[in-house]
């Protein structure tokens, strides 16, 4: 345990002052790692630029604020990217529910004023969305990073939200109540990373007091906590054992632990189902989408094509006459010329 001292706490009408459990999610490169250093006030974790991903899987760092109250901040890898591979991301998303235990209390949805905001970023909402029901909106904070270059042109998020907000954002936001947050995660100003860690953090208040003081949890969760518990359980039950082996004690503790995580292995597999199920709802969505789009291009462009058609018959109908006019005045005869 380590990292800043935050006051973002001391205020007279707080929510509970159990653990907060915060998970950041968000496509490769978006600044969760970066973001999450700068909630901790330290450098927990890598965070440099690649398109390949730093964050190689789920880990957890905590953080004391100043009334004492522990934040734990959970940096996850690029789970909704597309190139991500199911059977790791559903493994991953358990394991960050087991660090998670007692639920998660806010999910930070990072995006970058740096990136353009992409199709896959908008379906990973739905995702989530499909794998813990709708629910999981009411803990969901959005945060943007990418405060400096902002400013460096004079712009606030506003600003930017008022140019660069394509509808998928718009949508993200509204389910958040507009719930947003910029960082700048380069600033060496304190009183700057105090500021923002503080708001972002009065966020996390509110939406605590909103959720009735009860964390995020589902049957995921109870399963999963349910298994830790009985394997902890059993362990202690069987270190106090008496009148058996060594041998013995060590072939019970192996039969428990493998009996865990055959349930782990259960639980990672359905949320791996559940996944594949959405991401193929997904895709078919947006083909059906792409398709509806073609088709109506499509038609419109034959509307013009046959319009474009009728006005040149409309041109050349009218030229012949004209031409036709021309001609009739060209043989009727002349009046005679009234010098002569
Ligand atoms: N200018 C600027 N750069 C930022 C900011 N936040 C993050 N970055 C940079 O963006 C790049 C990616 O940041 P990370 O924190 O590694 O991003 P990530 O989402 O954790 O990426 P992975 O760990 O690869 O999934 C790094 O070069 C960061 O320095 C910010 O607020 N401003």
């Amino acid at each position: 345990m380590g990292g800043r001292v935050i006051d973002a706490d001391s205020k007279p009408n707080s929510p509970s002052n159990g653990e907060r459990n915060l998970v950041l999610v968000g496509r490769t490169g978006n600044g969760k790692s970066a973001t999450a250093n700068s909630i901790l006030g330290k450098k927990a974790f890598m965070s440099k630029a690649g398109s390949s991903g730093v964050t190689k899987t789920c880990e957890m760092q905590r953080t004391m604020l100043k009334a004492g109250q522990v934040v734990n901040v959970i940096d996850t890898p690029g789970l909704f990217d597309s190139s991500a591979d199911p059977e790791f991301v559903s493994k991953e998303i358990v394991k960050c529910i087991g660090m998670a235990k007692d639920g998660i209390h806010a999910v930070l949805l990072v995006f970058s004023i740096r990136n353009r905001f992409s199709k896959e970023e908008g379906a990973a909402i739905h995702i989530l969305e499909s794998l813990f029901g709708k629910k999981i909106s009411d803990y969901m904070i959005v945060v943007f990073t990418g405060g400096d270059e902002l400013e460096d042109n004079d712009e606030t998020l506003e600003d930017y939200l008022g140019r660069e907000c394509p509808k998928p954002l718009k949508e993200i936001l509204q389910l958040c109540d507009n719930r947003c947050v910029l960082f700048d995660n380069k600033t060496k100003d304190a009183a700057k990373r105090t500021e923002q860690v503080g708001k972002l953090l009065s966020l996390v208040n509110s939406v605590i007091a909103q959720n009735a003081g009860q964390p995020y949890t589902d049957e995921i969760f109870a399963e999963l906590k349910k298994g830790a518990t009985k394997l902890r359980d059993t362990q202690v039950e069987v270190d106090s054992l008496k009148g058996y082996s060594k041998r013995e004690i060590s072939e019970l503790k192996e039969q428990m632990q493998k009996s865990y995580e055959d349930q782990l292995k259960r639980t990672t597999e359905m949320v791996e189902s559940k996944l594949k199920e959405t991401t193929t709802r997904l895709e078919q969505q947006l083909a059906e989408e792409h398709l509806a789009r073609l088709k109506a291009e499509g038609a419109a462009q034959l509307a013009q094509m046959k319009s474009n058609e009728k006005i040149f018959k409309l041109r050349e109908k009218l030229e012949r006459s004209q031409r036709e006019t021309q001609e009739l005045r060209n043989r009727a005869p002349q009046p005679p010329c009234p010098i002569l």
